[in-house]
C-alpha cells in the first residue's frame, strides 16, 4: 500500500473562543489530486494556514513523509485565493518572487521560470505588467509562481473562484492536462463541486464549523470525466450526491442563507 505523503491526524484548532477545526484527519498520497469541499466559513483556508505555518494546531499532529512536520520544514507551495500579483512588477518578476524570497538571485530565478512561460500560456507576456493580462492568464501566472518553487505539495485555495464560468472551465481543463503531465501532489480548496469531481482523485467533505471530515469520496473515473463517453454519467451522479450532501439540513449554510 502506498504510504501517505501528508497526514493530518486529529487536528483541532480554535481562535480564542471560536472552535474552527475539530479532529480533522485526512491524508494525501504522493502524486494525488485531493480537494477539500465544505460550507463557507467551515475552516478550509485554516487548514492551509496550518500547513504553511500561519496558524498552530491546538492538538493533533501533521506528518510529512512519515515524520512529524517541524516548523522549519515547509514542503508546501501556496497559491492564495486572489492571484496576489504585484502590479508594479513585470509578469516575469512576479513569477520569480517565490524563488527570490527563498534567496535565489533574480537572474537565476528568471532563467528557471522563462522556459515555462509557453507551457503556462504566457509566452510573449514576460515583460508585461499584470494589468495587461486576462483573469485566466493572471491565475496561470500565479500558478507558475507557485509551481516553480519546486515544493513537494501544491496548496491551491480556490484558484479559479473569481473567473467567469467559461474561463474557469478552460482553466480546469488546462490544470488537469498539466497535472497529468507533471503529476504534482495537489490539495485544492474549492466551492465548485463539479470542479472537485472533474479534477480530484479524492474529495474530503467538511462539516460546518467546527470542521470535521464528514465524508471522503473517491472518484476512480477516467480523466476528462465530464466529456468521457462512459464516465460522464457517473461523474454527474457523484456531483449530484455531493450537492445533496452539502445541501442537507445538517451541512448547509449554518447562518440560514438557504430557505
Ligand atoms: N485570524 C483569525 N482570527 C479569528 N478567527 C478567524 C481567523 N481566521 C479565520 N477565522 C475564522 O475561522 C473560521 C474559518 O475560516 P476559514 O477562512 O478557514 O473558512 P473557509 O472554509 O476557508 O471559508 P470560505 O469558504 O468562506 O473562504 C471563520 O469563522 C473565520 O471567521
Amino acid at each position: 500500500m502506498t504510504e501517505p505523503l501528508l497526514r493530518l491526524d486529529r487536528i483541532s484548532l480554535s481562535y480564542s473562543e471560536i472552535d474552527v477545526l475539530q479532529d480533522i484527519s485526512l491524508d494525501v498520497l504522493p502524486g494525488e489530486f485531493v480537494s477539500i469541499l465544505g460550507p463557507s466559513g467551515a475552516g478550509k483556508s485554516t487548514i492551509f494556514k496550518l500547513l504553511t505555518g500561519a496558524a498552530n494546531a491546538g492538538s493533533g499532529e501533521i506528518q510529512f513523509a512519515g515524520k512529524p512536520l517541524i516548523a522549519t520544514d515547509r514542503p508546501f507551495a501556496f497559491m492564495p485565493q486572489r492571484d496576489a500579483l504585484m502590479p508594479w512588477r513585470r509578469i516575469i518578476d512576479n513569477t520569480t518572487l517565490g524563488l527570490q524570497v527563498q534567496g535565489m538571485r533574480r537572474k537565476e530565478a528568471r532563467k528557471r521560470v522563462a522556459p515555462l512561460f509557453k507551457e503556462f500560456g504566457l509566452g510573449g507576456f514576460e515583460q508585461h505588467y499584470p494589468q495587461a493580462l486576462s483573469g485566466g492568464m493572471r491565475q496561470r501566472a500565479a500558478l507558475l509562481r507557485t509551481v516553480v518553487q519546486d515544493r513537494p505539495v501544491l496548496l491551491l485555495d480556490e484558484p479559479f473562484g473569481a473567473l467567469d464560468a467559461l474561463t474557469r472551465n478552460q482553466m480546469q481543463i488546462w490544470l488537469e492536462a498539466m497535472w497529468l503531465k507533471h503529476r504534482w501532489t495537489i490539495i485544492l480548496i474549492t466551492h465548485d463541486v463539479r470542479e472537485a469531481v472533474m479534477l480530484s482523485d479524492r474529495i474530503h467533505l467538511l462539516s460546518p464549523r467546527p470542521a470535521r471530515v464528514e465524508r471522503t469520496i473517491a472518484v476512480p473515473l477516467p480523466r476528462a470525466r465530464f466529456s468521457h463517453p462512459t464516465a460522464r454519467a457517473e461523474a454527474a451522479a457523484i456531483e449530484t450526491s455531493i450537492l445533496d450532501f452539502l445541501l442537507s439540513p445538517q451541512i448547509r449554510e449554518p447562518e440560514g442563507l438557504l430557505p
